[in-house]
Parts: C-alpha cells; structure tokens; sequence
C-alpha cells in the first residue's frame, strides 16, 4: 500500500493499540458503554487488521514505524527551543545555589552575627517551608496568568531576595531575605519543568526537561565553590555569597522579557493565533498542523469527559486517570527525598573526615568534590534518559542507590562496633557538670550533639582519648582541655573528631558516599521532576506539578529536621538503614507504578494511566502494537501519534 497509489488521499501510520485498548475498555464498562461505540471500534478493528496484513508483506511493522520516527527525529530542532530551555533552566541553578549556598554563608553569620542553633536552623529551613508553599501557590498562577509570567515573578522574588540578604544588618532582615528566596525558589521548581516539557518537541523532552536538575546541581556545585572562596573572607563574606545570586536572577529577568509563553498555555486560553505562531518558532522546518490539532483535541476532550466546573484538584481527584498520575507523581517526589539525598550531601564533609581528611578546610573543598560528583552524574543522566527511557533509568538508580545506603550504613555500623574507649577522664575546669565525661565509649560520645572526641594516634590506634563539651561557637574546638585551641592540634599532634569515630572502617562509608551519588545522580536526582512535568494532561499539569513540588519540598524539609533526632534514637547506621529501607518501599513502588513516558507526545501520556495503577510498567498501548495505515483528513505526511479524532 502507497500513499501515491490513492492519488489525493493521504494515509499515516498509526498504531493500532489505541483502538484495542479502547475496546478493552468499552468491554470492561459492560453494557453501559455505548453499543454504537462498541461497534464503531469492531470496525476499525477490521479495517485495522486487514491494512496490518497488506504491511507485513512488505516490511515488518515495528521496522517502518522505527524507520518514520527516525525521519520524524532527524527533521532539525531549531537552536530557538535550546536558548529557552537554558534561560528556564536558570531559575533552576538559583534553586541550587540558594539552598547549597546557606551552610557556607552560616559558619560565618553565625560568629558575626552571634547566632544560636535555633537561629541557624530558622535560616536553613525557612526556606525549604517557603518553597513548600510558593510551589502549592505556584500552580494557581500558573493556571491563571501563564508559565512566563511566574518565571519573571520568580526571577523578581530571587532578585529581591539576594539583595535584602547582602544588605542585611540584623537575624530578622536575613529571615525576611530567605523567606523570599524561598518563595522564588517553590514557583521556579514547579513552573520551570512545565514550562519546558510543553515547549520541547517529544524525542527531545527527557533531555531538556533533565538539564533543569543538572543546573539545579550545577548552582550546588557552584555554591560550594563560593563558600570555599570566601570563607577566607572572616567579615562580610557571607554577603557576597547569599548576594551572588541576584546576577542569574536579573539575567533570568531580562531574557524572559523576550522570550515566548507556553503555546500549549497559549491555546488553552484562546489565544491560537499567537500560539500557531510560537510553535512554528520552535519546530523549526517541520509542520505544526498536527501537533497544534492534537493539541487542541484533546483539551476540547478533556473539557467534555472531565467537565470545567470545580477546583481542579477535585476534578483530579474524582477523575482515575489524573488521580493514579497524581500518586505516582508525588509517590516519585516523596521516594526521592526518602532515599536521604539531602542529608547525605549536607553530611558528605563529615563523612570524609571520618575517612580521615582531618583538615576543616580540606573537608569544606571536598565538599565541592561531593558537590561535582553529583553534578557530573546528572550529566549522565541528561545523555540516558532518552536512550534508555525514564523507567529502567529510574529502576536501576534506586536499585544501585539502595545498595549503596546499605554500604553507608555497613560504615557506620563497623565504625560503630570497634568504636574506641574513652581512656583519660576529665573534668571540666569551671567544676560544672558535663554529660560528655560519662561517656566511656566514642560511639556515645559522637552521638550527643554537645560532644566531641580529643585523642592521640599511636600508628594507627587511638590512644588518650577524652570526651569533652564542644565549643559553642564552632564544632572544630572543644570547649575546654587539650582540644580546645585548633592551633595546639598541629603543635601536640593532637586530633578532634566531632560527629564521628576514628575507625579503620570509615572507608566504607567514604565508598557508601561516592557509590550513593554516582547511583541517586543521573536517576532518581531529575527523573521525579522530568516525569511530573509530562504526565498530567494540559487542565491538570499545574495543578499536578504544585503538588508534587509542595511534596517534594515537604519531605524535604521532614527529612533534614528529623536526621539528627532519628541519628540520635536509631544511632548513624540505623538511620541509614531507614533511609535503604525507605528506598527499597519506592523500588516497588516504582517496578510497580512508573510506564515508560520516552519519546510519546504530551497528549498521548495521559492514556497510560487510564488502566489500572500498577501495571508494571506494562500498559494498554505497550500490548498487542500492531501498525495501520488509515485514511485520514489533510495533507501532511506524519508520524501519528493514537490520535483517533481525525479519522473519516
Ligand atoms: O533533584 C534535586 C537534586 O537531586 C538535588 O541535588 C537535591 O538537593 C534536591 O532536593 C533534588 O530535588
């Protein structure tokens, strides 16, 4: 069969699979599905199968719809969508920077500025809790004023933001300054995924949509540098590293003065004029007709199965297949804060010394190492994810992250069990109290956040070891004792272990770490993100990314306050081996729950989640792929997508 052969009808490839999941589906609503419906759908089964057996005489089906797609592909990307994408991706390296950059900028603020724990901890997590609820906001400005103008607004509030915190003379102007950073960064983290997926074309998706969380690890690894550059500078450094951030913020603001709205937001709203127009900027030599159709077939669609009338959470809620991606998509935020990136990557400094890097300096730079590492590894990710697809991406980086908890933990806990004696006793020189003396191994001691350890080295075994207060002001020195001045360490080659245990074993938790990242990094770090911003249809996407967003950032938050407690109960390993445990729940849930979404159109994934939950990985279109040709309306020669609408 030929297209020339019909003269002036033209014929596309399509796939065969829609039209049998949508049986099944008719059968499984019995009787009450509609019987001219039904046989509508046994004929175009017929037709179907009749057009499947001409084509196997001539090439194998799976062969020609590979061979169309790669046409489809090879038709040039104009460098137009990449300079978007990049400019999105800002607001995405501010979300790394600002929340990388703040325990640098602490070990400064708080000798100047004299600031308590309570203080310290208000600065870090009053971000976090701000995130959570601009990014829950995010999605009503989203739905109401378009995805630029929430991209600007964020630039703003980064903007505003960076300025107040360099300026800032007191504790309450830096919380109002990270307060509003915060609020940047929630409408960033939501907004800028969405905005990219809907203005990326389908084979370039997962890339593009990636590179968002390769600049979020990207401004991670950059805030390290910064803190390590100036925190030689002992006054007002703090400043330029929390100011610093206004450059890409203003940079942000003045590209997104010239750069376009979402078309699929455009033709939403009515505006398809302007809309036609974007799109034809961003697919370059290739023909809009069937993108924009699809496009607006299936919001005309979605607006007649799920109605308009109620807040859209509700609708989500009520309707399955925006619910079951709903779960799946917070399901993959809550899992990716669960696996403990965050406090691996806050605990990476002590971790490495415990591996013995025992210069604080060092360790702050070694940071950086832990930092890039992360970095590098999303880079692998942004080059798998439309190779190998999201899901086996996403599978094999929590399977190789689970393990590598375990290995983390197997550190602490061997570190744990030939945790060395405490062999001096002392007392504290003003005669009060300290719980730190009591202690007779190092194991207790390195949990009490009060204390620390002051030891010798005799080859490689601990010798005068003590457990004495930790200076307040800063966990490098002990309160009193040998310990207690840092220039002394050199000097009587004397050593101080806070938050950790000298042990032969460290390096096991030295190779848990580096095993952690290079596993977490290119999967489960931007999977969650480039996921949710493709599988809500176009009524819901807002909606859906704030959610998940918010749940991203509400875990994130639980996570980090609750490390120290949970260290503290269950000791360092067992908090580890929750995290593992934890990690291993999302694999299932994951094996379970997450299709495949790689190389399909916007408006095609929602029909992935409108059979059961959790398939495996195995959905209605995945079974039974058979190729047609069918007649259809217009000119254009296309690789088609399922889209049933226009069949004559
Ligand atoms: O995807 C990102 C990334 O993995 C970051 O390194 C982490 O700090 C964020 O919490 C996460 O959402």
């Amino acid at each position: 069969m030929s297209r020339k052969a019909s003269d002036n009808v033209e014929y596309t490839l399509r796939s065969l699979s829609n039209l049998m999941g949508e049986k099944r589906r008719r059968q499984q609503d019995g009787p009450a599905g509609s019987s001219a419906a039904a046989a509508a759908g046994e004929r175009s089964l017929i037709a179907a199968a009749e057009s499947c057996s001409s084509i196997n005489s001539q090439a194998s089906g799976g062969e020609l719809e590979r061979a169309a797609r790669r046409q489809f592909q090879q038709d040039e990307t104009p460098g137009f969508v990449y300079v978007v994408s990049v400019f999105s991706a800002l607001g995405g390296f501010l979300f790394g920077y600002d929340t990388g950059v703040v325990s640098g900028a602490l070990l400064l603020l708080k000798r100047e500025l004299n600031l308590g724990a309570l203080w310290q901890e208000l600065l870090v997590s009053s971000t976090v809790g701000a995130a959570a609820l601009s990014a829950l906001a995010g999605g009503v400005l989203n739905g109401l004023w378009g995805r630029r103008p929430c991209i600007l607004l964020a630039s703003c509030l980064f903007t505003a933001g960076a300025a107040l915190l360099a300026a800032a003379r007191d504790k309450e102007t830096l919380l109002g300054g990270r307060i509003v950073v915060g609020l940047g960064i929630g409408v960033a983290s939501m907004t800028v995924p969405v905005y990219i997926a809907e203005v990326a074309p389908p084979h370039l998706r997962g890339r593009l949509v990636t590179i968002n969380t390769l600049f979020i690890t990207g401004g991670q690894f950059f805030a390290s540098v910064v803190d390590g550059a100036f925190s030689y500078l002992a006054k007002d450094g703090w400043r330029y590293m929390l100011g610093l951030s206004a450059v890409p913020a203003i940079i942000q603001f003045f590209g997104f003065l010239f750069l376009p709205e979402s078309p699929r937001w455009l033709i939403q709203n009515g505006q398809t004029q302007k809309a036609r127009r974007i799109l034809s900027r961003m697919r370059g030599n290739q023909t809009i007709d069937e993108e924009y159709d699809s496009i607006k077939n299936s919001i005309e669609e979605e607006e007649k199965e799920v109605g308009a009338a109620g807040p859209v959470i509700c609708r989500m809620l009520t309707y399955p297949a925006t619910r079951r991606a709903l779960i799946v998509g917070c399901g993959l935020q809550m899992f990716q804060q669960l696996s403990g990136i965050n406090t691996v990557m806050y605990y990476s400094a002590t971790i490495l010394q415990m591996s013995g890097v025992q210069d604080d300096s060092l360790a702050i730079w070694l940071a950086a190492v832990t930092a890039f590492t992360n970095f590098l590894f999303t880079l692998v990710g942004v080059w798998l994810v439309e190779k190998v697809g999201r899901r086996k991406l996403t599978l094999g980086s929590l399977t190789g992250t689970t393990i590598a908890l375990i290995v983390l933990a197997l550190g602490f806990l061997l570190s744990a069990q030939v945790s060395p004696r405490v062999t001096l006793n002392s007392t504290d020189p003003s005669g009060q109290n300290s719980t730190c003396t009591n202690y007779s191994y190092c194991n207790g001691c390195m949990l009490d956040p009060d204390c620390g350890l002051c030891y010798k080295l005799n080859k490689s075994n601990v010798v005068q070891s003590s457990c004495v207060p930790v200076k307040k002001e800063s966990t490098m020195e002990a309160a009193w004792g040998r310990c207690s001045n840092e220039t002394r360490f050199k000097t009587e080659e004397l050593f101080w272990a806070y938050n950790f245990c000298p042990t032969p074993y460290s390096w096991t938790a030295l190779l848990g770490l580096i095993l952690y990242l290079v596993f977490f990094a290119p999967g489960m770090g931007p999977m969650p993100w480039t996921v949710n911003s493709e599988i809500y249809p176009l009524w819901a996407r807002s909606t859906g990314n704030a959610c998940s967003s918010g749940v991203n950032w509400i875990f994130n938050v639980l996570v980090s306050l609750t490390f120290l407690h949970t260290a503290e109960y269950l000791t360092y390993y067992g908090a580890f081996f929750l995290y593992a445990g934890f990690a291993g729940l999302g694999l299932i849930f994951i094996y379970g729950c997450l299709p495949e979404t790689k190389g399909k159109k916007l408006e095609e994934i929602e029909s992935l989640f409108e059979s059961r939950l959790c398939t495996c990985g195995v959905s209605d279109s995945d079974e039974g792929r058979y190729i047609e040709y069918i007649r259809v309306k217009g000119s254009n020669y296309h690789l088609s997508d399922n889209d049933a609408s226009d069949v004559e």
